[in-house]
């Protein structure tokens, strides 16, 4: 058995699932038959721990499925501070919901506090990375982080422009390396005021 080494928090004792709602079990037998599927032998000694190894990664590569990521931004203070907060190149890796290969890149995070409402910096890359934790779409990890600083935060606007490779139009398919995907996601007086926009812009960059 693979699933007993205790190194995944939340792992039952010896049992294969957690109680976050991952069926390791059931992800070791899905893994053992697409071995067997594509003529491997999952008993060589090569492969034996890999449907084990697999189920452990997807709990870590897809633990933000059992999370609310607007949890993230709970730490809330209160400063003298109305103007722009950007994280920039927040590095993220997720999984393309349609053929479950990663895409990967950064992400850049923009808000206009509202009545000195902000959240501690390291909140806005936790909570990228919670929203990037599942099987998912560019876009909606974009609108995802936008619209829960909006809520979260009350904040008078937000702008999220995140930049990616898709290993799904890169290792495969259309086969086309180094392309990157851009999404933004404009939400709050960012829309109506274009200088403000163009300024936010300007400073994400493009590097
Ligand atoms: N909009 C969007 N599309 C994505 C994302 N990740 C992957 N895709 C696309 O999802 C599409 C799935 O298309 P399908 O025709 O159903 O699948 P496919 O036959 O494997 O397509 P190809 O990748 O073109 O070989 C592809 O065009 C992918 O490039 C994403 O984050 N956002
Ligand atoms: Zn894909």
């Amino acid at each position: 058995m693979v699933h007993d080494r205790g190194r995944v928090a939340g792992v039952g004792e010896g049992k294969g699932t957690t109680s976050m709602g991952f069926d390791l079990d059931k992800i070791q037998t899905a893994v053992r038959m697409i071995l067997e599927a594509i003529g491997e032998d999952p008993e060589r000694e090569g492969l034996k721990d890999t449907p084990g190894r697999v189920a452990r990664m997807y709990q870590e590569v897809f633990r933000g499925l059992h999370q609310d990521p607007r949890e993230e931004l709970n730490a809330i203070f209160n400063i003298e501070h109305e103007e722009l907060v950007l994280v920039r190149d927040i590095l993220f890796y997720s999984m393309c919901e349609h053929h479950l290969v990663p895409f990967f890149g950064k992400a850049h995070v923009a808000y206009l506090p509202r009545g000195g409402r902000v959240t501690g910096l390291s909140k806005l890359a936790r909570l990228v990375e919670t929203v990037a934790r599942r099987p998912q779409l560019q876009e909606r990890i974009t609108s995802t982080v936008a619209d829960a600083i909006m809520e979260k935060l009350e904040a008078r606007g937000a702008v999220v422009v995140l930049e990616a490779e898709h290993m799904c139009m890169t290792m495969r398919g259309v086969n086309k390396p180094g392309s990157q995907t851009v999404t933004s996601a404009v939400r709050g007086v960012f829309l109506e005021d274009g200088k403000l926009r163009e300024e936010v812009f300007r400073l994400i960059g493009h590097r």
